[in-house]
C-alpha cells in the first residue's frame, strides 16, 4: 500500500465536505462516457466523485476497439482504499465486464449496507452495449439476478430493459409490463428511460416501484446525437439522493439535469456533439428554470390528471402577505378584523354538523370584507357554504372531486413538499401552490424532512406565476429570511394561534415581512447560475 501524505489526507478531507458517491465502472477512453462521464457530472452538482474502474474501454466516439477488464484483486483494492476514508452516501454503478465482478459488486454493496452506511443509495446502470457500439460485459442471469436484487433502482433504456427482461418493448403498456416483471424478480424500482422509444411522441421516463409509478415527460428535443446521457443520468440521481434528495425529487432533478445538458447542446456545432463540450463550456449545473422540469403524472390514472381539462380562478388580491392558519371562528374573526387578506379555518377533529357549523359562520364573517377565506380538507362543506377556496394536501387529492371544486369555482390552494409535489401540481394551476414545511414543526408529523430557505426560493422560481406560499415552523425571528426568498405569502398556524394577543402577533409579523420585503436584498436574484450559489455561500441542499 502507497502512504498518502499529510498534505494530500488533508486534501481528501477537505473534498469529502461535500456528499461522497462512488461511481463504478468502465474508463472510456474518448471521456465521453462511463466514469469520466459520472465524475464531471457529479461535480457539476457539488458531489465528491471516488472512482472505482472495472474495466478499461479503448474507444472513440463512434468505434470501440477493444476492452480489459480489471481482476477482482484490483477491484477489491480499489473498494478497500476508500471504505474507511471516504465512505459514500450513494453507489452508482455503470459496466460490469463479468459476473465475477458483478458477484464482488453484490456481495460488498450488501455489507457496506449492513456495516457502514445503512441507507448507501444504490443505483445500477445496466449498460450492457456501449454507445459507440461494443460490448460492455457478459454477465450470466444469476450475476443479473443477483444485481437487480442488490440495488436500490436499476435505469435502463427501453432496448436494455428488453434486453434484461426477454420481454418485448414497443409501447407504454409493454414497457410498464417489462418493468413490474423486473420488480417480480426482485428488483425494489425501476427507471426506464424513453429517449430511444421511437412511439413516443414527447420524452417518457417511467418509474415503477412496488408502492408507485411517476412519469416523467418532456418535450422531444434534441434527444439524439448525445454520448454518456445514460451515465449522467445515473450519476445525477446518485448525487441528488447523496445530496438529501428523497427519491422522488433525486428524480426529477436528476431528469431536469438532463434537460438542460440536452439544451446545451443544441448550441454545439459538433455533429456528433460529446458532453465533454457542454459540461466544459459551464452551461450545464443545477436546473433552476422551469423550462428544464419535467411534468409528472402518477401513473396512468393520476386524479389530478382528468381528461377533461379543470379550471380554477385566480385569487382577488395577490398581495397576500401573512397567511393565518385556525381552527376557531373567534380566533378567525379577530384576525379579519385585524386585517388578514387570506386566512385558512382547518379544523381537523370534531362531527361533520359541527364543521358545517363553524364553516358556515367562517363564511358569514368574511362576508363584505376583502379576505379570501379558505377552507381545509372539508371541499364538499367549502362547497355547500359558498366558502373563496379550499385548501388540499396531497393525500386528500386522491379523494377530493376537484371536477366539483372547480364547477363550483371555489378557488383551489395545494400543499407541496418537494420537487416531484410541486411539477405535478403544476399542471392543475391551482390559485396558489403551498411550499413546506420550511423549518421543523410541532403543529403535525411531517413525514418529510424541512426543506430549508434554498430550496424554498428555487421552489418559488419554479412556481414563476402561480402564487406561492410558504409554510412550517415559521415566526418572527424567521420572517425575514422567509420573506427574502420572494415567497407571495407566509402561512403560520402557532405564530398567531398561541400568542396572547393574535391580532397583535399578527400585525407584527405583517410588519416585519413588508420591511424585510422593502430593505432586503432579494435571494431569488442571487440564485441563477451555480457560480453565483457559491459565491454568496449558499449550499446546493
Ligand atoms: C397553507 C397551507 N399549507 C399547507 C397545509 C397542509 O395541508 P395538508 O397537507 O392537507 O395537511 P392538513 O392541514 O390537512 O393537516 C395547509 N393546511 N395550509
Ligand atoms: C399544517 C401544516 N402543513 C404543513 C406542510 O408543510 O404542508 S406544515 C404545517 C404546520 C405549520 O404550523 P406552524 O406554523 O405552527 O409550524
Ligand atoms: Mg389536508
Amino acid at each position: 500500500m502507497i502512504e498518502t501524505t499529510r498534505g494530500l489526507f488533508k486534501a481528501t478531507q477537505a473534498m469529502s465536505e461535500e456528499p461522497v458517491v462512488w461511481a463504478i465502472g468502465g474508463i472510456d477512453t474518448s471521456g465521453g462516457a462511463g466514469i469520466t462521464r459520472d465524475a464531471i457530472t457529479l461535480a457539476d452538482i457539488n458531489v465528491h466523485a471516488c472512482v472505482l474502474t472495472t474495466q478499461v474501454a479503448n474507444q472513440s466516439h463512434s468505434i470501440m476497439r477493444s476492452a480489459s477488464a480489471l481482476s477482482i484483486d484490483t477491484l477489491n483494492e480499489q473498494w478497500q482504499a476508500l471504505e474507511s476514508d471516504l465512505p459514500p452516501r450513494a453507489i452508482k454503478i455503470g459496466a460490469i465486464a463479468n459476473s465475477a465482478q458483478a458477484l464482488f459488486l453484490c456481495e460488498h454493496v450488501v455489507k457496506i449496507k449492513q456495516y457502514k452506511t445503512a441507507n448507501c443509495f444504490v443505483v445500477w446502470d445496466p449498460v450492457l452495449v456501449s454507445s459507440s457500439g461494443g460490448v460492455l460485459g457478459e454477465l450470466s442471469q444469476h450475476s443479473i439476478d443477483t444485481l437487480i436484487a442488490t440495488v436500490d433502482v436499476v435505469t435502463p433504456n427501453v432496448k436494455e430493459l428488453a434486453q434484461l427482461t426477454g420481454w418485448p418493448v414497443h409501447c407504454e403498456k409493454s414497457l410498464l409490463a417489462a418493468a413490474q416483471a423486473l420488480i417480480a424478480r426482485g428488483a425494489q424500482a425501476v427507471y426506464v428511460k424513453g429517449g430511444h422509444a421511437h412511439w413516443q411522441s414527447t420524452a417518457i421516463d417511467t418509474f415503477v416501484s412496488a408502492q408507485a409509478i411517476r412519469i416523467f415527460q418532456q418535450p422531444r428535443d434534441n434527444m439524439g446525437n448525445l454520448r454518456g446521457t445514460g451515465c449522467m443520468f445515473s450519476s445525477a440521481l446518485a448525487g441528488f439522493v447523496a445530496s438529501d434528495y428523497d427519491i422522488q425529487d433525486a428524480l426529477t432533478l436528476a431528469n431536469a439535469y438532463l434537460h438542460k445538458v440536452r439544451n446545451a447542446s443544441v448550441f454545439s456545432s459538433s455533429s456528433v456533439c460529446s458532453a465533454d463540450q457542454i459540461h466544459c463550456a459551464g452551461l450545464v449545473g443545477f436546473p433552476l428554470t422551469p423550462v428544464h422540469y419535467p411534468s409528472v403524472r402518477y401513473g396512468e390514472n393520476d386524479p389530478i390528471s382528468h381528461k377533461t381539462p379543470m379550471q380554477f380562478p385566480k385569487l382577488t388580491n395577490t398581495s397576500l402577505g401573512i397567511y393565518p392558519v385556525v381552527s376557531d371562528v373567534s380566533q378567525l374573526e379577530v384576525l379579519v378584523k385585524a386585517g388578514a387578506v387570506i386566512i385558512q379555518l382547518r379544523i381537523k377533529f370534531g362531527t361533520e354538523d359541527f364543521k358545517s357549523t363553524q364553516i358556515a359562520k367562517a363564511v358569514e364573517v368574511v362576508k363584505n370584507t376583502p379576505c379570501q377565506l379558505f377552507i381545509n380538507d372539508d371541499w364538499e362543506l367549502a362547497i355547500k357554504h359558498g366558502a373563496y377556496g379550499v385548501h388540499l394536501g396531497q393525500e386528500d387529492l386522491e379523494t377530493a372531486n376537484l371536477q366539483a371544486i372547480s364547477r363550483a369555482g371555489l378557488r383551489l390552494g395545494v400543499s407541496t413538499h418537494g420537487y416531484c409535489e410541486l411539477q405535478r401540481i403544476k399542471r392543475l394551476s391551482p390559485s396558489y401552490i403551498a411550499l413546506g414545511h420550511i423549518f421543523p414543526t410541532t403543529t403535525k408529523d411531517m413525514p418529510s424532512k424541512p426543506q430549508g430557505l434554498d430550496r424554498l426560493s428555487r421552489y418559488v422560481r419554479l412556481c414563476a406565476d402561480i402564487p406561492t406560499v410558504a409554510i412550517g415552523g415559521i415566526n418572527l425571528s424567521r420572517i425575514n429570511t422567509v420573506a427574502s426568498t420572494g415567497v407571495s405569502s407566509i402561512a403560520v398556524v402557532r405564530a398567531v394561534t398561541q400568542a396572547a394577543d393574535p391580532a397583535a402577533a399578527f400585525h407584527d409579523l405583517l410588519r416585519r415581512m413588508n420591511d424585510a420585503e422593502d430593505n432586503g436584498e432579494d435571494m431569488v436574484d442571487r440564485i441563477t447560475e451555480p457560480g453565483a450559489l457559491v459565491q454568496h455561500g449558499l449550499s446546493y441542499g
